[in-house]
């Protein structure tokens, strides 16, 4: 895993947020869910989405409710490593889980995760929070990612 000098290095873009060893990631908005999707043969469809209503950049997840949130800029992995996101600690002591998958090597683009509030209570949340830390592995003779996500 790389630790602090090394992310510097990397990431100069994201100095103000790295940490001993990760990237802390700012979440931008939130989506709730309006249509309904599909994965069959490997065909993608992607539910619809819209913005969530918001009171001066502040967020509320109603209990039992899945999110879709979008992470702060664009971020390109270089190849020859690869990104885990782990969610913030104080996020799932409030009940808040945020779902994550694996960043790949070459991914320029915006990063999409899950929120849920798993709680039994409505979870207000600002625009611009910090929600998950990105910790990053150099991988051994990596490709590169061309996949549907790639912005460039
Ligand atoms: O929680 C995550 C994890 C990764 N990514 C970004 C970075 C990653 O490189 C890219 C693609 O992720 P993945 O390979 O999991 O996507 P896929 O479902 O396999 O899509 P594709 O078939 O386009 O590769 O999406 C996210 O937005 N959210």
């Amino acid at each position: 895993m790389l630790g602090e000098k090394e992310l510097l290095k990397l990431f100069p873009e994201y100095s103000d947020t790295i940490q001993p060893s990760g990237i802390d990631l700012r979440m931008d908005k939130i989506y709730r869910q309006v249509g309904s999707g599909s994965l069959i043969d490997n065909e993608k469809n992607l539910p619809e989405i819209e913005e969530l209503e918001s009171v001066d950049d502040i967020y509320t997840l109603e209990p039992k409710t899945a999110y879709s949130v979008t992470i702060e800029g664009k971020i390109e992995i270089p190849t020859g490593y690869t990104m885990l996101y782990l969610p913030r600690s104080t996020l799932l002591r409030s009940f808040i889980s945020v779902h994550t998958a694996v960043g790949d090597p070459g991914f320029y683009g915006t990063l999409q995760f899950m929120i849920v509030n798993n709680g039994q209570y409505p979870y207000k949340i600002k625009k611009g929070e910090r929600i998950a830390q990105a910790v990053v592995f150099p991988v051994e003779g990596s490709g590169k990612y061309n996949g549907s996500y790639q912005e460039k």
